[in-house]
């Protein structure tokens, strides 16, 4: 099975997001909601994009934010990539002309083949655990079988991952990439940069045991 992608959510200073690309993750994710203990502005957010080493995706989390705050931020940090973590329309989504991926909250109702049609153009489909009134970093995981078989667009698992049930999430999900916040703090918007260290090695471990049990 392939080595599923890691993005850890929520850096808030150059520093840690360095250090946490070194650990080993593919990407990097900043949050521009307000209400959130993770919210960076454009400023810290330019400094941490600028600070990334090669091949390493930056990515900017919004909820239904306004088009023209979308953009001026673009214009002062050059994210790689966009995720669209509320209730955005697939042309919101699309205005911007830059890659996006599209966070979705599962109820059991939620036909999520049918919205991968409809974003058809995202790089992926991010799964997240409904919780009434927060759009997400919750901490809460959700029910893992309401993930239908061969989704038409790369699978993103989030909602709840943490060290001790990664090396589960990938087995059973097997996932084309994790996202993971609360899970890795030591406290809300504080990063442990040994829970993030032990989530990459436990994610990398799964999926390389399923390789070697085929
Ligand atoms: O991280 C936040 O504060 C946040 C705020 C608003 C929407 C999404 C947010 N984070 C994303 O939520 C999921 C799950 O996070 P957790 O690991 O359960 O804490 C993840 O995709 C984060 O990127």
């Amino acid at each position: 099975m392939m080595i599923p992608r890691i993005k850890i959510c929520g850096l808030r200073d150059v520093e840690t997001a360095v250090a946490t690309a070194r650990l080993g993750a593919d990407a990097i994710g900043l949050v521009f909601y307000a209400p959130s203990p993770r919210c960076v502005d454009a400023g810290v957010a330019a400094s941490i994009v600028a600070g990334l080493p090669a091949f390493v995706t930056s990515v900017g989390l919004f909820v239904d934010a306004a088009p023209g705050y979308v953009r001026d931020l673009l214009r002062q940090a050059p994210l790689d990539l966009l995720q669209f973590h509320g209730d955005e329309s697939p042309e919101y989504c699309r205005q911007f002309g830059r890659p996006y991926i599209k966070a979705l909250r599962v109820k059991p109702d939620t036909d999520l083949v049918e919205c991968a049609k409809r974003y058809h153009d995202a790089r992926g489909l991010l799964v997240d655990a409904y919780v009434p009134g927060v759009p997400g970093g919750t901490g809460e995981a959700f029910d893992w079988a309401l993930l239908p078989a061969g989704l038409p667009l790369p699978l993103i698992l989030s909602g709840g991952l943490h060290p001790d049930n990664v090396e589960l999430a990938v087995k059973q999900v097997r996932p084309w990439a994790l996202d993971v916040s609360s899970g890795v703090e030591r406290s809300k918007g504080e990063k442990d940069l040994a829970k993030v260290a032990a989530f990459i090695r436990a994610a990398r471990l799964a999926a390389t045991e399923m390789t070697d049990e085929r």
